[in-house]
């Protein structure tokens, strides 16, 4: 996947119309986009000389950030919990957002100190995130796509792959609080079996990546949140959530784990699109955002009645006022467009 976002001018007219703009350049019509993340760097030479459109660069935290604040205060029930199968949504007071540590997670992670609008810290990263997942992924189950890695992870067994405390010490180990059932070493099992990677089932092996890294990123993030402030929100952003459950749900038991239940790991409905959005908001700052409110009036469920502030529920109701097309915009990367 590309490391780039922008808002896509083929999607809808109102995009078109938003998304980019027209200048008048020495009598030729310009075609301007709003664009962050790397991609914006990498490929804007190619965009020019290919379609002759200009990418108007936003700086990806800024964008991250901006498009974040935007999702938690104008969305209703944006954010949720989500834990033993169960989502709980989260209506947050917008008095009482900050701080928090938005962690985005694509290829590599980025966690950032939100203090305030335009006030923020990009004070950790982690090389181990969802690149790590696909990429490994690909080479050890030969799995065609994300998709089907996850497809994959929901029918395999980490316990063929990874030691557990029980694989251990025959038990729990409850003095120090590890259950039986605790990974002591992910895929510590392929030690001791004397096996090649074909005598394994490649849905466990899935499994056992897809636990490792989203432990491992929930474990980081909890640290940080502790490390700077004990922040007491821990929101996951980025691609690699994409509502799956046993991602929410393995992310959730480690942040509640190492938190000894005071922290609970929250997620956003339009996860991938903070990047974008932010890009978009950056409209404003160019005396456009008059332009944007109308489109977002109409779009979003923002002018819809308002669910009780830091009300939970986990009904259907506020999902059905709140529908994920909403926000409107697009993810274009080099070889996959995905829509809310
Ligand atoms: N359909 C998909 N195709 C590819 N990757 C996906 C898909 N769905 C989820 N992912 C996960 O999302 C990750 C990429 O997320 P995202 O698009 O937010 O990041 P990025 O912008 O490429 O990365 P970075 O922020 O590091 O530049 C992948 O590495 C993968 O783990
Ligand atoms: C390089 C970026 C910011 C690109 O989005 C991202 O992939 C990332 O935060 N990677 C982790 C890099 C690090 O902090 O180790």
């Amino acid at each position: 996947m590309s490391a780039w976002t922008l808002l896509n001018p083929s999607y809808s007219r109102e995009a078109v119309n938003l998304g980019c703009r027209h200048q008048e350049v020495s009598g030729k019509k310009k075609l301007i986009i709003k664009a962050t993340g790397g991609g914006a760097y990498k490929y804007a030479d190619l965009f020019k000389e290919k379609f002759g459109v200009t990418f108007d660069k936003e700086d990806e935290m800024n964008s991250l950030v901006s498009g974040a604040n935007f999702l938690l205060k104008a969305v209703p029930c944006e954010a949720f919990t989500y834990m033993e199968g169960r989502k709980d949504f989260v209506q947050i007071n917008s008095s009482d957002l900050f701080p928090y540590l938005l962690v985005n997670i694509g290829s590599g992670i980025s966690m950032i100190k939100v203090v305030g609008d335009g006030k923020f810290e990009r004070v950790s990263g982690t090389s181990l995130g969802g690149g790590t997942l696909l990429g490994l992924g690909m080479l050890l189950t030969k799995c065609q796509s994300f998709d089907d890695l996850l497809e994959m992870s929901h029918k395999g067994d980490n316990r063929n792959i990874d030691m557990l405390v029980s694989d251990i010490y025959g038990s729990d180990y409850s003095k120090i609080g590890l259950s039986a059932r605790t990974i002591a070493s992910s895929f510590g099992k392929v030690i001791f079996d004397n096996k090649e990677l074909k005598d394994y089932k490649k849905e466990d092996i899935a499994r056992s990546l897809l636990r490792m890294i989203s432990n491992n990123l929930a474990q980081i993030a909890y640290l940080i949140a502790m490390w700077h402030g004990k922040l007491k929100r821990i929101i996951f952003g980025g691609s690699f959530t994409r509502s799956h459950e046993y991602i929410m749900e393995t992310i959730s038991d480690g942040v509640e784990y190492w938190s000894k239940g005071e922290t609970k790991a929250m997620f956003l409905r339009h996860e991938g699109f903070l990047g974008a959005l932010g890009a978009f908001k950056s409209y404003e700052k160019h005396g456009l955002g008059s332009l944007m409110g109308h489109h977002l009036s109409e779009q979003s469920p923002v002018a819809s009645p308002r669910p009780q502030l830091e009300q939970k529920s986990n009904g259907p109701l506020l999902v059905e006022s709140t529908d994920a097309e909403s926000v409107g915009c697009c993810i274009l990367g080099s070889d996959t467009m995905k829509r809310t």
